[in-house]
């Protein structure tokens, strides 16, 4: 069964990773893998194309079979600056954004984000308690917008999200799937409490 949507994904690898020794975050080692390979894992079923947005080591991030694109503005200007490369990378019309360092994102993700958006321009998950404004899906005719929101300072995801029409897609029976990892603390408690083995079940 064909279960692609007229998607394209993009996965935010382009920070410094600071916190993980700064060291390129999505080429980490996670349970044996880069963590960039288990998220492109929970998008790839769905979406026309995986592109992933990187600003170092970006033929290690070739490997892995995506087009690789960097941040259009140099100087490490945040995620913002990820998802405006990502808008104007993409060749479908919705784009489904997602950060390199969630590896056990829900296995139904990009379907249930498809299936909340309704009549909004941009769709954002949230897992009872918060909105995780880096996985979200939106238009790709948003980017014009937001090249102009760059271009008057503005960094803040938040802040540009509330100036369109945008709604949260209900995650809270998988709050643990949106589990981020920041330092090799985290990556080491995620990887034993998850054993050899990834939850993969259809939420
Ligand atoms: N393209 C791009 N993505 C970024 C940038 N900064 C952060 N991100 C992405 O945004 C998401 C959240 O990043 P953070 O964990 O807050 O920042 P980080 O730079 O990866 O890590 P730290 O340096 O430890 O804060 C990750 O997917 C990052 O790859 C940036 O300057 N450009």
């Amino acid at each position: 069964m064909n279960q692609r949507l007229p998607l394209s994904g993009v996965i935010l690898a382009g920070g410094q990773g600071r916190r993980m020794g700064g060291c390129d975050k999505g080429l980490s080692t996670f349970l044996g893998r880069p963590l960039v390979a288990h998220v492109r894992e929970r998008l790839a079923p769905y979406v026309e194309e995986v592109v992933i947005n990187a600003n170092r080591h970006l033929e290690e991030y070739r490997t892995l079979g995506c087009r690789v694109v960097s941040d259009r503005e140099a100087g490490y200007q945040g995620p913002l600056m990820g998802i405006w490369s990502g808008l104007l990378a993409a060749r479908q019309a919705w784009v489904v954004v997602v950060p390199c360092d969630t590896p056990a994102l829900p296995m139904a993700l990009v379907p249930r984000l498809w299936q909340g958006i309704g009549e909004h321009d941009i769709a954002v998950a949230h897992d009872g308690e918060r909105a995780h404004p880096v996985v979200a899906l939106m238009r790709r005719e948003l980017a014009d917008d937001l090249a102009t929101a760059l271009a008057a300072g503005e960094r803040k995801i938040d802040r540009w999200y509330a100036r369109h029409a945008q709604c949260y897609v209900d995650f809270s029976d998988c709050p643990e799937a949106f589990a981020n990892l920041n330092n090799p603390e985290q990556c080491q408690v995620l990887e034993q409490r998850l054993g050899n083995g990834m939850p993969t079940e259809s939420r």
